[in-house]
């Protein structure tokens, strides 16, 4: 199941050349600063810009060639924007069911009452779009996309003009639809956090070209990941939330038997993965037992980097093989002797991973 797509575009100063074979399942991340063309690169794909000379094929299908132009509404996409797109004058249920209904019935495979519990949108069916907050307009606008029963969404910076309370909100939700729908998605951002949260690959993109294509493990292996710019080096942990104690630390498991203990804020739909940031990550070269740090891992450790102000990031492997990054300073590296193949002791503050 794969998406080629070869364009050779110029556009004034601009020029979008590239010619790329994505596999797309999962969440694949259109990631660069602005202006590099990811935007361009969606529009391509949805035929919203018919560019002589394109080729896009979808899943062994011409979506463009020099012969063929599949119209975008015959393309079985989903398409999401910013700006949510919503018809002012419809409520929220025949927003949803727009598209929808214009289907031939035997290509509906999304049901209603699926999305509106997959996105938690059914007490909002009965109001108008301006009766409803930015975070749930692109609920609902993620929502009239599904129906479509797309075969691939195609997601173009859908939380870019939410504050950061509704963002916090909705990327759960996003979450979820990718895990859960398995539909596959073209997510275009450039917010490092979004693509850490929701992408199973990342396609780097810079000044019209694509410079990288690679999983986010390894994106996320990189002491000078693109993806560290905002933050600084975190890692991401896949496994499941499970059971919550008495001090309401949820307990997040992953398949090789590490347990993490994080601190809950409020309900939101659980997530597969847990964002570390190296920074609040220590390293141990026992596992101490009077403190107050309540994530304590065995860990070997596989590289040091020195990064710039005497500062070191390390990378480590848990016992269940994915890795862990801690920032450390470069005093500390050298009191402790650290170096790679060492076993020592990783510590978390549950506080850390909210
Ligand atoms: N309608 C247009 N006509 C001419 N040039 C355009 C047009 N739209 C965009 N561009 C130019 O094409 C280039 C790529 O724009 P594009 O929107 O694809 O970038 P982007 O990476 O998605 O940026 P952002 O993250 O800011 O949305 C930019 O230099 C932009 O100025």
């Amino acid at each position: 199941m794969s998406l080629h797509i070869a364009v050779d575009w110029r556009r004034g100063d601009f020029a979008l050349k590239c010619q790329v074979d994505l596999e797309t399942d999962g969440v694949t991340a259109l990631f660069g600063r602005s202006g590099c063309g990811k935007t361009s690169l969606l529009r391509v794909v949805a035929g919203l810009e018919r560019v002589p000379g394109t080729r896009v094929r979808f899943r062994g299908v011409d979506w463009q060639s020099d012969r063929d132009f599949v119209r975008p509404e015959q393309r079985c996409i989903g398409l999401v924007f910013q700006e949510h797109s919503l018809l002012p004058h419809l409520d929220v249920k025949h927003n949803l069911l727009y598209g929808w209904r214009r289907m031939p019935a035997g290509q509906r495979r999304v049901a209603l009452k699926s999305v509106l519990e997959l996105l938690e949108i059914g007490n909002l069916l009965e109001r108008r779009i301006h009766q409803l907050s930015g975070g749930q307009r692109q609920r609902v606008a993620l929502g009239r996309a599904l129906l479509r029963s797309p075969d691939l969404l195609l997601l173009d910076e859908p939380l870019a003009a939410l504050d950061t309370q509704a963002k916090r909100e909705i990327l759960p939700f996003l979450d979820r639809l990718a895990r859960e729908s398995e539909v596959p998605m073209l997510l275009v951002t450039h917010a490092p956090d979004e693509v850490q949260r929701l992408a199973d690959r990342v396609v780097f993109m810079s000044d019209g070209r694509v410079d990288e294509i690679c999983s986010l493990q390894k994106a996320m292996t990189r002491a000078d990941s693109p993806l560290f710019a905002d933050d600084g080096p975190a890692s991401i942990l896949h496994g499941m939330l499970s059971s919550v104690d008495e001090y309401e630390s949820q307990v997040f498991e992953t398949g090789g038997g590490v347990q993490l203990f994080l601190q809950m804020t409020g309900s939101s739909p659980v997530s597969s993965r847990v964002r570390i940031k190296a920074r609040d990550v220590s390293l141990a070269l026992d596992d101490p037992a009077k403190i107050s740090i309540r994530n304590h891992l065995p860990v070997v450790i596989e590289r040091l980097h020195e990064l710039p102000g005497q500062r070191v990031l390390a990378s480590v492997r848990l016992n269940d093989g994915q890795v862990l990054m801690s920032e450390i300073t470069s005093w500390s590296a050298q009191q402790l002797q650290l170096s790679p193949g060492m076993q020592v002791w990783a510590l978390i503050k549950s506080a850390a991973l909210v």
